[in-house]
């Protein structure tokens, strides 16, 4: 059989990861090319993560000090949300498994006889390291344990769906998008995959329907079996030529548009959070992701209660006179998903596949899933059309499955002084979630209770959402009153000792990713 050709349109961060991903997982076996026009530019966002994303890396063979220099990469160890619940207020979701008790996890025991009111400090260590500021890495590089072994022989080779459940790695990452495409760059060239940049003016049909070629002014046509659209919001491929329907989520998520700002900032003076800070706004939510050596921030907002210009001063504002000199990126975002990311030859992989509002940094995780699954369901010989049906159904799980996530988010935040946010009481909500929530209001949210399929979040992000936006009543376990405190009160101890035990021997971000770097004392 010859090598199956594959053409990729598009080099944002969905095109690269995908040319870099196939072609180390099939080497020659795949012929791929790589289209970018020099007209479109990519989107320009996307700098926080999952703590996944380390399976991707590992997969093609990088360690942290091959790429995070070059792309200017911190360490995220939780999101952490301001305001949600009222003026002042913050929380952080970590990467942290929540503990059990007896058979209970510890936020019920929490919810019993919490020890204070701040749920995330008492039952997660992250939390005090996120306040302090702490990396999760010694300066020699030695890793904060948290019950997670780095090198375990048993987890070796397992994709992070496979992988969830097991173990939760202490952190994400925070990248600029920009470098990271760069970095993929040469990672996919250097290994055969061919790059050319020119322009796609026609998608050309075969009499069947399915794509034929792609037609550029600089290249003429290019051919090949499966086509990968990650031209973005566009889709030019799945949506546009091949007329796939996208099916929108702003009946439940109405937040379409951003401005976004890259802000250079004295790392030194003001050292690096650990984590990406949402915070809440009078018609959505300012994020700040902190990067070596600059910060990004947008203000994520619905046009059905804000205007650009206005989200525009705002953002400027939060952000103070670094920003002053800054060009603003006004982006309207797609919310929702292609009915089917696998349409005959073409497989949408990024935004032309689908997306969220970016609260739980979920656009790149969703690249990364898709990338897992095509290669899963790779049309190799003997291939049967239900292995794209299955594919499909597993994007349309974990796609659903976020926006579910999200919506709870609004639905669970206790702010609603604006318009906006006393709208978020009262908007639809998805298929399945009233229901789940009534549960989660008696019983926290666990494995046989949170949306059924895999969709990346474990039931202890519902558990850290429900606690921390502080808007809907929660009961701990009945069977709870019964029980004796003693062993969780000894475990809320260990995570107070923990906490200042780490602060004190960890160092900053700022320490740790200065060291760090090229030519570094
Ligand atoms: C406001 C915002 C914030 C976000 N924040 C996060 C975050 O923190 N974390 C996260 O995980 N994700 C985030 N995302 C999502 C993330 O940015 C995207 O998932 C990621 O950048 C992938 O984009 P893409 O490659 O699909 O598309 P793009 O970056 O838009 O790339 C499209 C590519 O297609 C090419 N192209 C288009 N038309 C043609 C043509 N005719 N011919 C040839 N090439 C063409 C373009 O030149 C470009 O190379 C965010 C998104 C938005 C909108
Ligand atoms: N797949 C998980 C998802 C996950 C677990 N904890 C968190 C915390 C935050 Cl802020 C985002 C996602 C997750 C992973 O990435 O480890």
């Amino acid at each position: 059989m010859r090598n199956r050709k594959v053409v990729i349109v598009g080099g944002g961060t969905a095109g690269w990861m995908t040319a870099s991903y196939l072609r180390t997982a099939f080497g020659a076996g795949v012929d791929i090319t790589l289209i970018e026009s020099d007209k479109v530019n990519t989107v320009g966002v996307g700098e926080a993560t999952f703590s996944d994303i380390r399976h991707f890396f590992q997969f093609l063979g990088l360690e942290e000090q091959d790429w995070m220099p070059a792309c200017n990469a911190t360490y995220k160890l939780a999101v952490r949300f301001e305001n949600w619940r009222r003026p002042g207020h913050h929380f952080y979701h970590p990467f942290e498994q929540m503990r059990s008790v007896n058979g209970f996890p510890l936020a019920d025991w929490w919810l019993r006889n919490g020890p204070t009111d701040r749920f995330d400090r008492d039952c997660f260590v992250m939390a005090a390291l996120c306040d302090e500021e702490r990396n999760p890495r010694h300066l020699d590089g030695r890793l904060i344990g948290q019950g997670f072994s780095e090198n375990a022989e048993e987890f070796a080779g397992l994709t992070m769906s496979e992988h969830q459940g097991k173990t939760q790695f202490p952190y994400a990452y925070h990248f600029e998008a920009a470098l990271l495409a760069k970095f993929l760059t040469k990672f996919a060239v250097d290994r055969g995959v061919r790059h050319l940049v020119g322009n796609v003016e026609d998608v050309v049909l075969n009499q069947q329907g399915d794509i034929d070629h792609v037609l550029t002014a600089e290249h003429g046509a290019l051919h090949g079996d499966l086509f990968i659209d990650c031209t973005g919001f566009r889709g030019l491929l799945i949506n546009k030529a091949l007329e796939e329907p996208f099916i929108s989520y702003s009946d439940v998520l109405p937040n379409d548009s951003a401005v976004a700002l890259q802000v250079p900032q004295d790392m030194e003076k003001r050292g690096i959070r650990p984590c990406t800070t949402a915070t809440a706004q009078d018609a959505g939510w300012i994020w700040t992701i902190p990067l070596y050596g600059r910060i990004g921030t947008g203000y994520v907002y619905a046009r059905d209660y804000l205007e650009p210009e206005q989200a525009e001063r705002v953002l400027r504002e939060f952000v103070g006179p670094a920003a002053a000199e800054v060009e603003a990126n006004h982006i309207r975002m797609r919310i929702g998903r292609t009915r089917n990311a696998w349409t005959r030859n073409c497989v949408a992989i990024g935004l032309s596949s689908g997306f969220v509002e970016p609260l739980e940094s979920t656009g790149i995780f969703f690249i990364h899933h898709a990338i897992e699954q095509l290669v899963k369901y790779f049309p190799g010989p003997g291939w049967e059309p239900t292995m794209r049906t299955m594919f499909n159904d597993a994007i349309r799980h974990v796609m659903d499955g976020v926006r579910e996530f999200l919506c709870l988010h609004y639905l669970a935040a206790a702010r609603d002084d604006t318009q906006y946010w006393k709208d978020t009481n009262t908007r639809r909500l998805p298929d399945g979630l009233a229901e789940r929530l009534e549960r989660w209001q008696v019983q926290l949210p666990d494995s046989e209770n949170v949306f059924p399929y895999y969709h990346g979040l474990p039931p202890y992000s519902y558990m850290c959402i429900l606690l921390g936006m502080g808007g809907i009543a929660l009961k701990p376990s009945a069977a709870l009153a019964l029980a004796d405190d003693t062993a969780a009160l000894k475990e809320f101890q260990y995570i107070r000792d923990r906490g200042s035990e780490l602060i004190e021997a960890l160092p900053t971000q700022y320490d740790y990713f200065t060291r760090m770097r090229p030519g570094a004392r």
